[in-house]
């Protein structure tokens, strides 16, 4: 069974403390100790606490360069640290603060304070934890939102850069939305958009895909270690669920809801710089040929797909 309690990792060199701080603080939380600066980062990085206890006096790496190392990884930048030391200067208070931890217990410690001060600080991460996953989704689908979508965006293009793997970018947008809106309501138009959702999630479940509203009826996957041939058949499987689904909308030419796909790719070996902006734009322009061309159909910068599609009224 998993454990739900917050999970807090302590670090330092002397065995008493440790114990002391285990007793303490067990039966609220999760604890994993380590004794030096490397289990310090090794454990942080791999377990991502909700809290580190770092004691300053580490024999291999100093508590200071370990709070530097671990406030300059992204993985790990937003766990808290507190310092946890017998050195008692206002300067080394100071410095501690300064490099980004949060608090700082002096030994020998008070256990019922440190015990209140932890839960303070494990509270104000779970309201922070709860801001950032509600700024980052659509409320309405439960995808990524634009925001979350764009940061991805930008780390998995720099990784394809650097490792000169293959990426496929499709864009949806569901056909004739606004007469949608216009005959059934917005009710209903919310619920198309939900049901499009979940086919999304359906024909893109690769653990590398990533998928988020673009804004409006918009939508768009990101496919990682895909090829041009991939990504289109990806694209056809959603268009062709969608249309399936036989929502009826008499605004539409075809009688059902349906979406249009614009898919642009990224080649693997290719050895140019990839443009994150430009790849956008390309996925965009060809979703204005789907549109243009008829909606309910798939076009993809690489290779002209023939979709007939097959319900027109
Ligand atoms: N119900 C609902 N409608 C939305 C939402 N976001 C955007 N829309 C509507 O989506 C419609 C998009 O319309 P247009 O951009 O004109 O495009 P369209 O009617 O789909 O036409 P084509 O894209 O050319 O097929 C607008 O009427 C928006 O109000 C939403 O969250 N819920």
């Amino acid at each position: 069974m998993t454990d739900l309690k917050p999970k807090i990792l302590i670090v330092d060199d002397e065995r008493l403390n440790i114990r002391l701080l285990y007793e303490g603080l067990k039966d609220e939380y999760q604890i994993i100790v380590g004794s030096t600066g490397r289990d310090a980062i090794r454990l942080a990085t791999k377990e991502l606490p909700d809290l580190v206890l770092l004691d300053i006096g580490l024999d291999d790496i100093s508590g200071h360069e370990v709070c530097k190392a671990l406030k300059a990884n992204p993985t790990t930048k937003n766990i808290p640290i507190i310092f946890v030391t017998a050195q008692d200067t206002y300067e080394d208070e100071l410095k501690g603060l300064e490099l980004g931890a949060i608090d700082y217990f002096r030994k020998p410690f008070s256990i019922p304070l440190v015990r209140v001060r932890v839960r303070n600080q494990i509270e104000l991460k779970r309201k922070t934890d709860m801001l950032q996953y509600l700024s980052s989704i659509d409320g309405l689908t439960g995808l990524a939102n634009r925001r979350q979508f764009d940061e991805h965006l930008s780390s998995t293009v720099r990784y394809a850069d650097r490792q000169h793997r293959g990426l496929c970018l499709l864009m949806i947008d569901i056909d004739r939305f606004k007469q949608y809106n216009d005959l059934y309501g917005h009710v209903r138009g919310d619920d198309a958009l939900k049901v499009v959702a979940r086919v999304l999630k359906k024909c893109a479940a690769r653990p590398l895909d990533f998928i988020a509203r673009f804004g409006g009826e918009e939508f768009i996957i990101l496919l990682t270690d895909s090829s041009p041939e991939e990504g289109a058949l990806v694209a056809e499987r959603i268009r062709e669920q969608v249309e399936k689904l036989f929502i009826p909308h008499e605004g539409s030419e075809y009688g059902f809801l349906s979406v249009s796909v614009g898919v642009a790719n990224i080649k693997p070996d290719v050895g140019e710089h990839i443009d994150e902006r430009a790849f956008v734009e390309h996925a965009d322009t060809c979703l204005y040929f789907a549109k243009e061309s008829g909606r309910n159909r798939v076009i993809s910068e690489d290779f002209e797909l023939q979709i007939k599609p097959n319900s027109k009224k």
